[in-house]
């Protein structure tokens, strides 16, 4: 017998927890466990104090990259300034989010859920017991198993780094390495970026990938490809030697883990609740339902192929609680176009159907590369590298995917997103009055 009984219990307070928290809430009695800070990884050390750093930094490239046509500043970053900015934001988060969930009438726990059996868990040795759980535990970042990791940083520690190192070192080029590098490199430090083989961020089309990479070098990043390390030794002075294959050999005063996050699943004992899982996460059917029918899996922490982000794992959540509603008597999830943006130097952005995928279908789509940088919304901010992809579904001359490289590619990214949503064709978008001049208004001849 359980110290404690409710309706539904969900593990994890990052968006997709708490999307099914307040999507059940006014039917069901709900208790939410987080082990460490409410709000989880997103607006706590993710997407959102990475883009205050990231508006900070971005307007200094803008201000540089303006100053040949007549903005003359001398701007520099003010670290310390500029992580107090960030903290004010989210110092409140934690507290915020408690509070929302109080109100609410949402029960909350902190501390470490563990599966007892398939129908209950223990949080600081109370035991609590449900219909129905939400895991929704999320990724924590990937550590290489080399002599001296114990030395290796995360994300989250760059993201609240008091002051800025003089030379810091990113392993892995993908989303956060390049986010963290350009963030870093911009603010004033040396910056390496280690990569173990020829290509960063993998899932982009290389000609985009290169000019963001150039683009980078001129900011002062320096880029280490085809480089595997071996090891990490402190120094007597306090730096660390960062040692790899065919005599590579760095020094460093901090260096950071971004090869990949793995899921977060170590406490919670699956096995006794009779969920699958694997290295990529807990294994979901469409319902989003684990091998247990009485758990279901949301966010990151899910084995599937959609990007891992933040609207994702909201979305998930609040397909669960409708789930859990109506004994799922509802449509297995259909998502819609997802769009995912690299926020860097240059912007590499993507929605909707992937280029790979288009030029593999050629009998389904057509894909037409557009180099816009003479544009007049281009040339005004100075963005001559930029170019959209679009991707044509040929049967209804809708737009089905597009990729944009830009400084702004994450505003034009959410304008093909919405299109792609309402399978939109040439007519529809002709049908519409933006604002001029905006970036909105060139949509019309993207098709
Ligand atoms: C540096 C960085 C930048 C990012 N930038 C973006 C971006 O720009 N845009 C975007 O969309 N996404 C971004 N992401 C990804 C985004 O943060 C995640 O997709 C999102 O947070 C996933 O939400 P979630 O609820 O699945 O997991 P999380 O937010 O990770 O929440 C999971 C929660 O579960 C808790 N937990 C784990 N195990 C237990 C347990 N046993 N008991 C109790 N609690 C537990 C954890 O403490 C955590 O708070 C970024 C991620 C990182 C690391
Ligand atoms: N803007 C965003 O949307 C955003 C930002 C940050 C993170 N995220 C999410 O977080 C997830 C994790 O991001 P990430 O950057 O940690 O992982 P990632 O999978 O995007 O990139 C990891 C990179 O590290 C490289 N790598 C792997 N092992 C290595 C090794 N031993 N040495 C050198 N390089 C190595 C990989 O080849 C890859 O380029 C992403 O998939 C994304 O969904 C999203």
């Amino acid at each position: 017998m359980a110290d404690k009984k409710v309706d539904v219990i969900i593990i994890g307070a990052g968006p997709g927890g708490l999307a099914a928290a307040y999507g059940l809430a006014s039917n069901k009695t709900v208790l939410v466990v987080e082990n460490d800070l409410w709000g989880g990884t997103c607006p706590n050390r993710g997407c959102d104090p990475k883009k205050m750093l990231y508006s900070v930094v971005h307007t200094k490239q803008q201000a540089a990259d303006l100053a040949a046509v007549g903005l003359k500043s001398d701007s520099s970053i003010n670290w310390e300034e500029m992580m107090e900015f960030k903290k004010q934001y989210t110092e409140k988060i934690p507290s915020g989010t408690l509070d929302g969930l109080k109100s609410a009438n949402i029960l909350t726990e902190h501390g470490k859920a563990t599966f007892i059996d398939e129908t209950t868990i223990s949080v600081n040795d109370t035991s609590y017991q449900a219909d129905k759980f939400v895991l929704a535990t999320g990724l924590h970042p990937a550590i290489p198993q080399i002599e001296g990791n114990e030395f290796i940083h995360t994300s989250a520690d760059f993201l609240s780094m008091p002051h800025l190192p003089e030379k810091v070192a990113f392993i892995g080029g993908g989303f956060v390495g390049i986010e963290l590098a350009n963030i870093a490199a911009e603010s004033g430090a040396e910056v390496h970026l280690i990569q173990h083989n020829d290509q960063v961020l993998k899932r982009y089309p290389k000609e985009l990938t290169s000019a963001l990479v150039d683009s980078m070098k001129d900011h002062g990043v320096h880029f280490h490809f085809d480089t595997t390390l071996s090891s990490i030794r402190e120094r007597a002075d306090g730096d660390y030697e960062l040692l790899g294959e065919n005599d590579f050999s760095i020094e460093v005063d901090e260096v950071f883990a971004a090869m990949g996050r793995v899921p977060k699943l170590d406490s919670l004992n699956l096995n006794v609740a009779g969920v699958n899982y694997d290295n990529h996460g807990i294994q979901v059917n469409a319902f989003l339902e684990t091998s247990n029918p009485n758990i279901y899996a949301v966010g990151d922490v899910v084995n599937r192929s959609q990007p891992k982000l933040t609207p994702v794992a909201s979305f998930e959540g609040a397909y669960v609680a409708e789930g859990i509603l109506t004994n799922n008597d509802h449509d297995s999830i259909r998502y819609p176009a997802i769009p995912q943006v690299v926020y860097s130097s240059l912007q590499i952005a993507t929605t909707g159907v992937s280029l790979s995928e288009a030029v593999d279908n050629p009998s389904l789509y057509t894909v037409k590369t557009v180099k816009t940088g003479s544009w007049y919304t281009f040339n005004r901010i100075q963005d001559p590298n930029a170019v959209v992809i679009t991707v044509l579904d040929k049967k209804n001359s809708t737009i089905a995917g597009a990729t944009v490289l830009s400084k702004i590619a994450d505003e034009i990214i959410n304008y093909f997103t919405f299109e792609i949503n309402q399978k939109a064709d040439k007519q529809a978008v002709a049908h519409q009055i933006p604002a001029y001049p905006t970036p909105a208004s060139d949509m019309t001849y993207y098709l």
